[in-house]
């Protein structure tokens, strides 16, 4: 018997490079099954899956998450085709029109200017701020720089590129059926999912996942019960992501007794259609020029995993992993150590109290 794998967003970034890796695990005993909005990029990404795993079996199902009436249809279709569904990963999502905030992010920078070259050189602090009040002493930056014994201000740097956070951007729209765009996408059309897959989920004796792709951009201050879709705010996708961290420790809750359970998992940043619009003036392949800054980076945070196949880390240790040994409070991260090995490591994310 095969062991049945759905994926959402099949056709491009990491869910693409998810099924590559999973037929490279075990195309033989895989049936692997692409679920994607858009067929004509579904078929190439089939076709390209099968030029590298000639004898694997890959299905296409059409499934907008955005739209309540192809995630019921596409949910018929999942149920007549296949009687158990092992894996279910919840991967498709958007962040509209993202854009890069140049000004909050030179502020974010400059604003710990002296920590930052502190750490990158390691400087002994007196010698360095000696220096630095010199030089700058009349320069904007230095002025900000209020706190230079605040060992947190290199973190925070560290945790604007690990996250994003503060420096997009963002947009969001309305489906046809009324939702907001993000919420519909990233979260609500995969809870409708799931809840229609019940049957072939939850089978008696026998146990199935779901895998979200969260993302490090999930913040609880983007997040509120009153308003789960954040039409009132301006991080819909950061809320998107938060709200399916919670949505996992909940399945978890009603199904695990049933056999199925839920885990979270963060690519890390990966250079895909969905980061390229950050930078508009680039073309996709420019972004390659950014490399070599970005490999800089990765030497202060592991979380720029960049490629699909390392962004697809953790997704691929989960399907390995026996899920009733997982741990519901952890977002499994990919990370990418500054020598470039790829590992995944469980972060806690929900306290027990929240
Ligand atoms: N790249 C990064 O740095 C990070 C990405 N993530 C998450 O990883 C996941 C994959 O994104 P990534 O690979 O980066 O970006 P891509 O844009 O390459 O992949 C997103 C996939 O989702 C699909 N998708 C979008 N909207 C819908 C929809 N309404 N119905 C069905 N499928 C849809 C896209 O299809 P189509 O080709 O038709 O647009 C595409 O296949 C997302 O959930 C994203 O939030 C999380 C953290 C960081
Ligand atoms: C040198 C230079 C131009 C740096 C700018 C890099 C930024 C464009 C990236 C730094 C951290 C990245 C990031 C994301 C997008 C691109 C960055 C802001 C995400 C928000 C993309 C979507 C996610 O889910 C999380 C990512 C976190 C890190």
């Amino acid at each position: 018997m095969k062991t049945v794998v759905l994926v959402t967003g099949a056709n491009s970034g990491i869910g693409l490079a998810l099924c590559d890796r999973l037929l490279a695990e075990a195309a033989e005993g895989l049936l692997l099954c692409l679920a994607c909005r858009n067929m004509q990029r579904a078929r190439a990404a089939r076709l390209s899956l099968l030029a590298s795993h000639p004898s694997a079996q890959v299905d296409l199902l059409q499934l907008d998450t955005s739209s309540i009436s192809s995630v019921i249809s596409a949910a018929q279709e999942v149920k007549h085709k296949y009687d158990r569904l092992d894996y279910l990963y919840l991967n498709a999502g958007i962040m509209p029109n993202p854009k890069f905030d140049i000004k909050a992010f030179f502020r974010g920078l400059f604003s710990r200017y002296k920590t930052f070259l502190q750490t990158i050189f390691n400087v002994p602090y007196i010698i360095l701020n000696t220096l630095i009040s010199k030089i700058l002493w009349t320069n904007i930056c230095f002025c900000c720089c209020s706190d230079l014994s605040n060992p947190f201000c290199c973190s925070k740097i560290i945790a604007m590129f690990a996250t994003g956070e503060g420096i997009l951007t963002q947009w969001d729209g309305v489906t046809p059926d009324g939702l907001r765009e993000v919420f519909a996408t990233n979260l609500f059309g995969h809870f409708l999912l799931v809840r229609e897959l019940e049957p072939v989920l939850c089978r008696p004796g026998e146990t199935s996942q779901l895998i979200w792709t969260s993302s490090s951009n999930a913040h609880r201050s983007a997040f509120s019960l009153e308003d789960l879709q954040h039409q009132r705010g301006t991080q819909p996708y950061s809320s998107s992501k938060y709200a399916s961290d919670l949505l996992s420790l909940a399945l978890n809750t009603h199904y695990n007794k049933q056999g199925l359970y839920s885990s979270v998992i963060c690519p890390g940043f990966v250079m895909t259609n969905l980061t390229y619009g950050i930078l508009p003036t680039l073309p996709a392949f420019l972004w390659n020029l950014l490399l070599p800054i970005f490999w800089l980076i990765r030497v202060f945070t592991n979380t720029f995993t960049l490629t699909t196949h390392s962004g697809a880390e953790a997704l691929l240790w989960l399907y390995k992993q026996r899920p009733e040994t997982l741990d519901p409070y952890a977002k499994y991260h990919s990370l990418t150590s500054g020598l470039g090995n790829n590992y995944t490591q469980p972060r806690k994310v929900l306290q027990h109290h929240q």
